[in-house]
């Protein structure tokens, strides 16, 4: 089938290598010609590892354009584009619409039915009510020349590929079923035969966020368990990997420590949080989540204090973007942290093995960002630990070259040694 991506960010970038490595043509839409650009010359805009090499094995399937023409040529459009946060935590969907409109005007002048599936998280009701008339504005009534579905992604990144190669489940949430049949067409090649939900598309949206908000609270509610773990001297590693044995709970998203970032788990959260107070309901639980998150980075400076007096101090921060393998740092817990640290005065000199430093350091230019850990170590009377990259755990000499040894780690990543004052954030 011949299908369009329109917005090629993490999720766009992702959908294209894989659905031509799916046997698929496809073709990217995007408004930024710098990402056009990349894709037409065989390159994924951003890090995300196996991408590279899905684009390289499939370069004859996949092409770019900032041109919406493009879709006329397509089956399907998928669309991808950020669904940023409002000041209040809502969802804005204005890019989600400017994007619709857009799509409309290409559509007004086809001839063969489309199906327009909606992978960016949008709130129940918003594809219905607000998606389809910006495209039917231009391309006339729904279910005529075009239907939309509600196709929410699951993929994490750093592990994106294979989340897609491999999901869980599929969703696919639409009443028409044209729309249903094309769906099931693009991802019928998919290796496993993935459980697949077929829904209206308001379930569709929600299941999207359940997802999201359920595996955030798994972290906050492992992280609330640690910090009292710590408080009675009891690792709660051991302690999690005891819960994990329970089939009922599972043994994955109960890694404690500095808290969860990027960008899905903050944003869909406050989403949620705004969407029920929209209906007057008090997301009680939800708000306790976020609370629990944003104390994770004042723990662990405070246990840095205990140690060490920072004003004036160099202090290293290991990791910036929100998770290892890749270079985002939208939501990193190395913010709060930085500014936290700069409060007290400290110098911050910052490592993260990605290109992370380079987003980073418009945000907080008053960093110095190393390019290697042992740079970062060198002289520093403390260290944080924010990001669990492999690399953080094969350091040991290099902890020499600080002028006293004192580690925070929130991330359980890095072996305590001789002469190191050790402190783990909840352990
Ligand atoms: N990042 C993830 O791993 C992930 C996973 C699942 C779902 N999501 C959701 O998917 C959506 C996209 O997230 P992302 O992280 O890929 O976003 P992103 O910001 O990385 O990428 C969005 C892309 O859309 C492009 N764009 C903006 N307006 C456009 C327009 N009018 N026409 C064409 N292109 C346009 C931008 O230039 C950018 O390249 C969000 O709703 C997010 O919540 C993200
Ligand atoms: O035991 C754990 C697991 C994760 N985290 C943190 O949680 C955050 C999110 O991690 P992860 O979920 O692996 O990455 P994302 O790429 O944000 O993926 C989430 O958000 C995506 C966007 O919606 C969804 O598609 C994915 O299913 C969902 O896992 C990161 O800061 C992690 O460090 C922990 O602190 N402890």
């Amino acid at each position: 089938m011949h299908v369009s991506v329109i917005g090629s960010g993490y999720v766009g970038a992702t959908l294209t290598g894989c659905l031509a490595a799916l046997g698929h043509e496809v073709t990217a839409i995007d408004i930024d010609e710098s990402v056009v650009a990349s894709i037409e010359a065989g390159e994924p805009p951003m890090a995300e590892p196996r991408l590279g090499e899905l684009y390289d094995e499939n370069a004859d399937r996949i092409s770019a354009t900032t041109d919406y023409a493009a879709v006329r040529e397509t089956d399907c459009s998928f669309i991808t584009v950020q669904t940023p946060a409002r000041e209040d935590g809502s969802i804005d969907p204005s890019v989600v619409l400017a994007a619709a409109e857009s799509l409309g005007e290409a559509l007004a002048q086809k001839e063969t039915f489309h199906t327009v599936a909606v992978k960016s998280t949008a709130i129940p009701g918003m594809v219905e009510e607000e998606v389809v008339p910006r495209i039917e504005q231009a391309a006339g009534p729904e279910g005529e020349t075009f239907a939309t579905a509600v196709n929410p992604e699951f993929q994490a990144q750093g592990s994106a590929v294979d989340d897609f190669m491999h999901p869980d489940k599929l969703v696919l949430g639409t009443d028409d079923d044209r729309a249903l049949d094309t769906l099931r067409s693009v991802y019928d090649p998919l290796p496993d035969e993935p459980p697949v939900v077929e829904t209206g598309r308001r379930e569709a949206a929600m299941m999207k966020y359940a997802n999201n908000v359920f595996l955030a609270a798994k972290v906050s509610l492992i992280n609330e368990l640690g910090n009292i773990c710590k408080e009675y001297g009891v690792d709660s590693y051991e302690v999690a990997e005891a819960m994990g044995l329970d089939d009922r709970i599972g043994a994955q998203f109960l890694r404690s420590g500095v808290g969860w970032g990027g960008s899905c788990f903050p944003k869909d959260t406050d989403a949620l949080r705004a969407a029920a107070r929209d209906r007057d309901y008090e997301p009680e639980l939800l708000d306790a989540v976020v609370g629990v998150n944003e104390t994770q980075p004042r723990r662990l400076l405070d246990l840095l204090d205990r140690h060490v007096g920072v004003t004036d101090e160099r202090v290293a921060v290991l990791g910036l973007a929100f998770k290892p393998d890749t270079d985002d740092i939208r939501g990193s817990r190395a913010k709060p942290v930085i500014a936290g640290l700069q409060e007290r005065g400290a110098d911050v000199a910052a490592y993260d093995p990605s290109d992370a430093s380079e987003t980073m350091a418009r945000e907080y230019p008053d960093v110095e960002y190393t390019d290697s850990a042992s740079a970062a170590l060198d002289g520093a009377v403390g260290a944080v630990v924010v990001t669990d990259w492999p690399e953080f755990g094969e350091l040991d000499a290099e902890f020499d070259a600080m002028a006293r040894q004192v580690v925070v780690d929130g991330r359980r990543i890095v072996e305590a040694r001789e002469g190191m004052t050790y402190e783990g954030l909840t352990w």
